[in-house]
């Protein structure tokens, strides 16, 4: 596709006020230990230290915890936090749970050591005033920056990758640039790759002969039905290898193959995204290389939203909004949720709310006690429906709904568990098909590797 013309607007119609702010540059380095000599240079508001593939700085030390550590970036300087470690955080010798640090200090960590350094000249960027983008809203210096740079990669025709935690956003991200880019009259495709098994890619991908339900036919795949548009290729990194050199072969000739041997050309952009490290997986070859170097020709990363707390009011105005959901937001409300960690990220603010009006409306205020005990609350696990409290007080139909809700939440965590985590025999057991299942999954926040967590099968 040629490069599109668009019209620049001036910035004060559509991005409000810019500010200009300084974005310092920062290093976490292994200065001691088995992965001396790793480090993580970065502009980013966080880094993530542990032995997960996930975390920003991955680490093999025996003696660190998955998620380990982390250190945020600021207002007020470099915060480390320890993530809840088996074995601890130690700054000076002494053991550590929140600190801020100064530019070279040691942090130490099982049989490592860490050193952050941060240079000394930062850069200075412009952010635009404007709160939202798209259907992300965000009043923080941290999100209006992403803002700034989703709105001029929208105005390009690269590729982006999306990087964030799960539930930070990273779908409205996608059809927010889409939406924004010369591109938003053709269609926006999501294809979700944890689908994409590797008997099944070639057909869902790049089309081709449909087998199996007795009407043998040609069929399109969703590179295809993405053409003039957007594609956007959930949590990419789930991809089989076999299945990332086809899709390189396609990015790179822009063409998909057709039965009849003629190629078919197709002008789509990808927006991909993804909740892992996938530099890691480059590293450890679980990525291709040369896969992630057009995926991520241009680069966002969706801040987790512990590291952004001053968007929690804006944020739970805007889904209550949204909801249609009458929910009377505090100064105590917003202080729990200050105080929350809010490891789903914004669509378990979302869920919170949805589940907060529907007991308020039942004069029940305990909807909010989970927040005050965070560390007692296992990811994965879903909340109870009281039942008997919605009995009587709502009418019918919203009980009904709010029970299902619920319901459905605890079935699936049940049913993963029953399984042993075994998407083919949860497909058996629930007689749904493979994409409900993981529709249903994903709808109701419950992620695989959270519920084995739950159950202590991931170190
Ligand atoms: N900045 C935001 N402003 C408003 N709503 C948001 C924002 N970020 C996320 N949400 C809400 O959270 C929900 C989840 O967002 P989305 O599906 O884009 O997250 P995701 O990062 O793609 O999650 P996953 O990795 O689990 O697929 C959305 O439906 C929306 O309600």
């Amino acid at each position: 596709m040629d490069r599109p013309e668009v019209t620049q607007t001036t910035q004060t119609e559509q991005e409000g006020r810019t500010t200009r702010i300084p974005i310092p540059e920062w290093t976490v380095e292994v200065v001691a230990g088995p992965d001396k000599g790793k480090k993580v240079k970065t502009q980013d508001g966080l880094v993530r230290v542990g032995s997960d593939s996930a975390c920003d700085l991955v680490l093999t030390d025996a003696t660190v915890s998955r998620r380990h550590l982390e250190v945020e970036r600021t207002a007020r300087g470099l915060m480390l936090r320890d993530t809840g470690s088996r074995n601890g955080t130690f700054l000076d010798g002494r053991q550590v749970v929140q600190a801020y640090l100064t530019s070279g200090d040691k942090v130490e960590l099982g049989k490592t050591k860490l050193s952050v350094k941060v240079a000394p000249r930062p850069t200075e960027v412009d952010v635009a005033g404007a709160e939202s983008f798209g259907a992300l809203v965000g009043a923080s210096e941290k999100m209006r920056w992403v803002f700034t740079e989703l709105r001029r990669i929208a105005r390009e025709d690269m590729s982006l990758l999306v990087e964030g935690e799960t539930g930070t956003g990273k779908e409205l991200a996608a059809r927010a640039v889409h939406q924004h880019s010369a591109r938003r009259h053709g269609p926006f495709k999501v294809v979700d790759c944890n689908l994409i098994s590797e008997e099944k890619a070639e057909r869902e991908l790049f089309g081709g002969l449909r087998a199996g339900d007795g009407e043998d036919r040609e069929a399109r795949g969703v590179f295809e039905a993405a053409r003039g548009g957007t594609l956007f290729m959930d949590e990419v990194g789930e991809l089989p290898l076999p299945v990332q050199g086809k899709l390189l072969r396609v990015l790179e000739t822009r063409e998909v193959p057709s039965l009849d041997g003629q190629p078919v050309a197709v002008d789509v952009r990808v927006i991909a995204s993804t909740h892992r490290n996938l530099e890691e997986d480059v590293r450890q070859g679980r990525f291709r290389a040369d896969l992630y170097f057009r995926l991520a020709v241009a680069r966002v990363r969706l801040p987790p939203l512990r590291t952004r707390r001053d968007d929690l009011p804006a944020l739970a105005q805007a889904l209550a909004q949204t909801l249609r959901a009458s929910i009377t937001l505090t100064p105590q409300t917003l202080a729990l949720f200050e105080g929350y960690e809010w490891p789903g990220n914004v669509r378990e603010l979302r869920n919170v709310l949805e589940r907060g009006a529907l007991m308020e409306e039942t004069g029940n205020s305990s909807w909010l006690d989970f927040l005050a005990q965070p560390s007692r609350r296992a990811e994965g696990q879903p909340p109870t429906t009281q039942v008997a409290t919605l009995v009587g007080t709502l009418p019918y139909h919203e009980a009904k709904d709010r029970v299902l809700a619920d319901f459905e939440r605890l079935y699936f965590a049940e049913v993963m568990k029953t399984v042993g985590f075994d998407m083919k025999a949860a497909e058996q057991r629930t007689g749904l098909s493979m994409q409900s299942l993981y529709r249903l999954l994903k709808k109701n926040g419950l992620r695989l590797k959270d519920l084995k967590n739950a159950e202590g099968l991931e170190k």
